[in-house]
C-alpha cells in the first residue's frame, strides 16, 4: 500500500548515515554497545568479517575485514572512532542526535563531521566496490574504536601495541582528517601531541588586605603571566603569516581554581594559601618536546616559586626508533603516490599535506612506524568539529563514497613497494 511506503523510511547511504548518528555515542556516557550492534548489522548485510575486542571492560572495538587475494601482502586499514565530544542542546539549530536533514541537504548531528561520517563512508564504498564485482588484493580492514575523544588510552592505544593488530600486518592506515571551506581535499601527515599541564602553588595564606610577598595567587599568576607570554610569541608568528596553527605551540589556559569557600561564595577577605591552573599544551612534531618540559620545570612551573605541577602526556610524540611522529608524502612512501592518484582519478584535488592542529588515533599507528594519513573527504563545508551546529551536506557526504571506492581499489591492489 502506497501510504506505508511513504511513512517507512528509505534505506539509502544517506539515512544509513542519518541512523547512525542518532546512536548517542557522545560523552560521557557513549553508547558503545549500540553503535557496535548498528555497524555489525551493515556489515553483515555487506559481506564482512566481523570481530568485536574488548582490550577494556565495556568498551568495544569492532574490527571488519575484507579478505584479499594475497593475504601475504601488508592490508590496508581504514579507521574511525566511535565516540563523539558532548553537545548543548539548547545552542543548537536542530538537536544534535536527530540527524535532522534540511530541505537544502545539511545533516545536523553532533558527529556528522567528527567523524561517524568516514565511518559510513567506508562501509558505503566497499558496499559498491563488491556490488561492482571488485576484489582487493590487499585485505582491507576496518576499525571502530572508542575513547578517542578522552585521549585513547583505553582505545587505539591497547590496539595499536596488541598481538591482535601485529596479525594484521597493517601497511598503511587511513585515519580521520578535516573539512576544508575550500574545494581542495586535506591531507595530515602527523598530528600535534597533547599534554595536560596542571600548575599548583602554595603560599602563605593572609588577610584580604595585606601586602605580601609569594602568596599562592601571586606564585600561581607569575606562572600565568610567562605561560601567556610565551603562548604571545607563538601566536605571533600565525598571525604574522610565518607559521601555521599547527605548526606552533599552542598553550591555552582551561581552568583556574581557588578561594575559599564560603557560603553560596568565596570569603573575600582572604588570600587563599592554594591556587590551580590547568593547561591544554599542544606540540607539533617538529620540536623537541625536551625543550619544552625544561622550560616547564624552569620556568613556568620552577619549585623556588612554590610551584608543583603534574604533566599528563597523552600518547607518544616519537616512534621506537625515536623519531618524530610523520609520515612521509614524498616518493620514499609508495602508498603516497597511489593515494594521490586515486583522489586526481575520482575528480579531486589534494590540498598540500598538512599537520593537524589538533590529535588524533593515528599517533598511536604512526608510534609502531606504519604510514598513516589523516583524511576525511569534505570540502566546500565549514569546520564544525567540537563546534554547536555540527553538520554535512549530504551530496559531501556521497561524494566522498565515490572518493573512498578510489581509494580503497587503487591501495588495495597495488602490488609494489612495501613488502
Ligand atoms: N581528538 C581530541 C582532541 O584533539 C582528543 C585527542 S587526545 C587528548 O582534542
Ligand atoms: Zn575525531
Ligand atoms: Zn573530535
Amino acid at each position: 500500500n502506497p501510504e506505508s511506503q511513504e511513512s517507512s523510511e528509505p534505506d539509502t547511504p544517506v539515512t544509513r548515515f542519518q541512523n547512525y548518528l542518532r546512536i548517542k555515542t557522545a560523552h560521557p556516557n557513549p553508547d558503545y554497545a549500540s553503535a557496535v550492534s548498528y555497524l555489525n548489522s551493515q556489515a553483515q548485510s555487506i559481506g564482512l568479517q566481523s570481530r568485536t575486542f574488548q582490550f577494556t571492560p565495556n568498551k568495544p572495538l569492532l574490527l571488519l575485514t575484507w579478505p584479499g587475494s594475497d593475504p601475504t601482502l601488508p592490508s590496508l586499514l581504514l579507521n574511525s572512532h566511535l565516540d563523539s565530544v558532548p553537545a548543548e542542546p539548547s545552542k543548537w539549530a536542530h538537536p544534535p542526535f536527530a540527524a535532522h536533514r534540511t530541505p537544502g541537504g545539511d545533516i545536523f548531528a553532533r558527529g556528522a563531521q567528527d567523524d561517524k561520517c568516514i565511518a559510513i563512508q567506508y562501509l558505503e564504498a566497499i558496499r559498491n566496490l563488491k556490488a561492482s564485482n571488485f576484489n582487493p588484493i590487499r585485505t582491507v580492514h576496518v576499525s571502530y574504536v572508542p575513547d578517542e575523544e578522552i585521549g585513547g588510552m583505553d582505545g587505539a592505544a591497547k590496539f595499536a601495541v596488541s598481538e591482535e593488530f601485529k596479525e594484521l600486518k597493517v601497511g598503511f592506515v587511513l585515519d580521520e582528517g578535516q573539512a576544508n571551506p575550500g574545494d581542495e581535499f586535506r591531507v595530515f601527515y602527523a598530528d600535534r601531541t597533547p599534554w595536560n599541564l596542571i600548575v599548583k602553588a602554595k603560599g602563605m595564606p593572609g588577610h584580604g588586605s595585606r601586602m605580601f610577598d609569594n602568596s599562592a595567587m601571586e606564585n600561581l599568576m607569575k606562572s600565568i603571566e610567562l605561560m601567556t607570554r610565551f603562548r604571545e610569541t607563538q601566536f605571533d608568528e600565525v598571525k604574522a603569516g610565518n607559521a601555521v596553527n599547527s605548526e606552533v605551540i599552542s598553550v591555552n589556559p582551561v581552568y583556574l581554581k581557588s578561594g575559599i569557600v564560603s557560603g553560596d561564595g568565596f570569603a573575600m577577605n582572604m588570600q587563599p594559601s592554594e591556587a590551580e591552573a590547568g593547561f591544554n599544551i599542544r606540540i607539533p612534531p617538529t620540536v623537541d618536546p625536551d625543550l619544552v618540559k625544561k622550560r616547564i620545570a624552569e620556568e613556568w612551573a620552577p619549585e623556588a616559586r612554590n610551584l608543583t605541577y603534574q604533566l599528563i602526556e597523552n600518547g607518544p610524540t616519537r616512534d621506537y626508533m625515536g623519531r618524530p611522529l610523520m609520515t612521509p608524502t614524498d616518493d620514499s612512501n609508495p602508498w603516497w603516490s597511489v593515494f594521490k592518484q586515486a583522489i586526481a582519478a575520482a575528480g579531486g584535488k589534494l590540498a598540500k599535506p598538512e599537520i593537524l592542529a589538533s590529535t588524533t588515533d593515528a599517533r598511536f599507528m604512526r608510534q609502531q612506524g606504519i604510514p598513516t594519513l589523516g583524511f576525511s573527504p569534505m570540502t566546500n563545508t565549514p569546520i564544525l568539529l567540537h563546534e554547536h551546529d555540527e553538520f554535512l551536506k549530504d551530496t559531501i557526504f556521497l561524494k566522498g563514497i565515490k572518493i573512498y571506492e578510489s581509494i580503497i581499489s587503487a591501495l588495495s591492489s597495488f602490488e609494489g613497494g612495501t613488502q
